[in-house]
């Protein structure tokens, strides 16, 4: 731990911060011309552009000295060895090891192996109808049930690769307690052709066995049959002997391993739906990807190492100007999903308190994530990007390529696209507002006291991240990139990026709760506030 000398950089890109927050990002561009050369690393299939941000070399070098003086290339090769960092669970953190990148491990790699053509036989068998329903007919749908780490990566990756997609299975995603959700997936599905995935790490996630055990009485009553449960399921855990309990037949049952956190746990056995999807070669080209990007980061200097950077903007912007939250806005409507999926990977992570050593943290340590697919986000909250006082640094994600080259559309999308952030960067001064009334033909006195509304502040910073298509390669590059983001900002700020006690308590107090809703008596149990809404319920769901 080199203490002195990360202080010593913190008072350093605290000046730094000051000396820039007075300069312009066009400035910066003018001041050195090689800029947008320097600011950019290709890698894995991506381009990252991160010119447009609110630093410059000298304050990059002292983010990066930061970064050395955290040791992160100790902590990021202790991941890769497979030390079990995740120390508040006693687990290992093999996530890269799925996709095959960290080295020895035997026996696990060989669960894995065994584990991977598992998979590629049932997806084969699903495909070929081989595996079928009760009647025999083919499967047609695929629900998965599941929340969490357990639905986002699936559902989004689903969405995401669409275009790669099998014609004749549809594959969809119920993940909400809430029983509309399944409800409706219900409605139209049909039970002879209808494969049920229960996708849960532990088992014992309220929400999802609310939800298998309504889609399992569904079945049993829509074909008479209790023995349908065993053809029409599958399921996902690490609690196998809890899979058996429910009926599913060991064929159907898929293994996951602890040292997977939920969040991380896409190229696992959770990513059924997603090979189902499309197909077990595409699935193990998205698995490539991811690799590729582990290798990125493992072998690229810091200075040039895409998640390293992009871990040290956000902490740079979180930390030393106080933005706190950041947008991911993807330029493609198939990634409509990932800054839902970014949104757990991050502050499940990262939204902590307490560091390693178990001291008490008083800094944010997680950016709130948001964020939608562009265009739509222009004709709502990018307001608030161009005007707003709160400066919201953002994530543009860019393929060239569109899966669907109709017209002039992916012209407009990429106009839209570096439009936005050009316009962020830029802003409009007064001056240039009262001009531009002007010669709209609007009288003097007008275009003055309007102008002030048509400014804007500009200097909002943004990464611009290109693909040349969304592919499963280049969207597996894409999630293990922000994967290893994360990672390096928990390093950062000193933090266990893989537990997440904070969702515990909520959960206890719902099993706390439960019994109280069906009692006779009214409810005093807790604070006056929490009796009165419990008994509002109650009065209602008794009436
Ligand atoms: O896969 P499981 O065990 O059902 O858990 C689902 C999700 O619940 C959480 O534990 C949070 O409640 C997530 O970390 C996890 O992805």
């Amino acid at each position: 731990m080199n203490i002195p000398e990360r202080n010593s950089l913190r008072e350093r890109l605290i000046e730094e911060q000051k000396r820039l927050s007075g300069t312009a990002m066009t400035t910066l561009f003018e001041l050195d011309p090689d800029r947008a050369c320097a600011m950019q690393i290709q890698a894995a299939g991506l381009d990252l552009d991160f010119s447009k941000n609110r630093i410059d070399r000298s304050a990059m070098a002292a983010l990066v000295g930061l970064a050395r003086a955290h040791q992160l290339e100790a902590h990021r090769d202790a991941l890769f060895r497979g030390e079990p960092i995740n120390t508040t669970e006693q687990r290992q953190v093999l996530h890269p090891l799925l996709r095959g990148a960290i080295p020895g491990q035997e026996s696990l790699r060989a669960q894995v192996e065994t584990t991977l053509t598992r998979i590629e036989q049932f997806v084969h068998g699903v495909h070929s109808g081989l595996i079928s329903g009760i009647t025999d007919k083919p499967f047609r749908t695929v629900i998965n049930i599941g929340i969490g780490g357990s639905h986002l990566g699936p559902a989004m990756t689903c969405r995401a690769l669409k275009p790669y997609a099998q014609r004749d299975l549809d594959v969809q995603f119920v993940s909400n307690v809430d029983a509309s959700d399944i409800s409706q997936k219900l409605r139209n599905a049909d039970p002879e052709t209808t494969l049920f995935i229960v996708a849960s790490k532990t088992f014992t996630t309220q929400e999802t066995l609310a939800n298998a055990h309504t889609a399992r009485n569904w079945l049993i009553e829509q074909t008479g049959r209790p023995d349908a449960v065993e053809r029409h399921f599958a399921a996902i855990s690490t609690a196998t002997d809890r899979i058996a309990q429910f009926g599913i037949r060991p064929t159907h049952i898929f293994p996951m391993w602890d040292w997977v956190g939920g969040r991380y746990s896409i190229w696992s056995s959770i990513g059924l739906p997603l090979a189902l999807a499309i197909g077990y070669e595409l699935f193990t080209d998205f698995h490539r990807g991811a690799a590729e990007m582990d290798r990125h980061f493992q072998k690229a200097p810091l200075e040039q190492n895409m998640p390293v950077i992009l871990a040290l903007l956000s902490y740079w912007y979180l930390r030393f100007w106080g933005a706190e939250t950041q947008a991911l806005l993807p330029y493609d409507h198939y990634l409509g999903d990932f800054p839902a999926y970014v949104q757990q990977l991050d502050m499940e992570s990262n939204g902590k308190s307490t560091s390693l050593q178990g001291e008490r943290l008083h800094q944010a340590t997680s950016p709130i994530i948001w964020g939608t697919e562009g265009t739509n986000g222009q004709h709502s909250f990018h307001q608030l990007l161009h005007q707003g006082n709160l400066m919201v640094p953002v994530d543009f994600i860019l393929p060239l390529r569109s899966h669907n080259p109709i017209g002039a559309h992916q012209d407009l999308l990429v106009a839209n696209c570096l439009g936005q952030s050009r316009a962020l960067m830029v802003g409009k001064s007064l001056e240039e507002a009262i001009t531009e009334l002007g010669e709209a033909r609007m009288d003097d006195t007008a275009a003055k006291s309007l102008a002030p509304h048509k400014t804007m502040p500009g200097n909002r910073p943004s990464n611009t991240i290109l693909m040349d298509k969304l592919t499963p390669s280049t969207l597996g590059a894409l999630i293990a990139l922000y994967e290893h983001k994360v990672f390096v900002q928990s390093v950062l700020h000193k933090i266990n990026a893989f537990d997440q006690w904070g969702v515990e308590l909520g959960k206890q107090i719902c099993t706390a709760l439960l019994p109280y809703i069906s009692n006779e008596q009214p409810c005093s149990a807790f604070d006056e506030s929490t009796n009165r809404l419990l008994n509002q319920y109650r009065s209602v769901r008794n009436s």
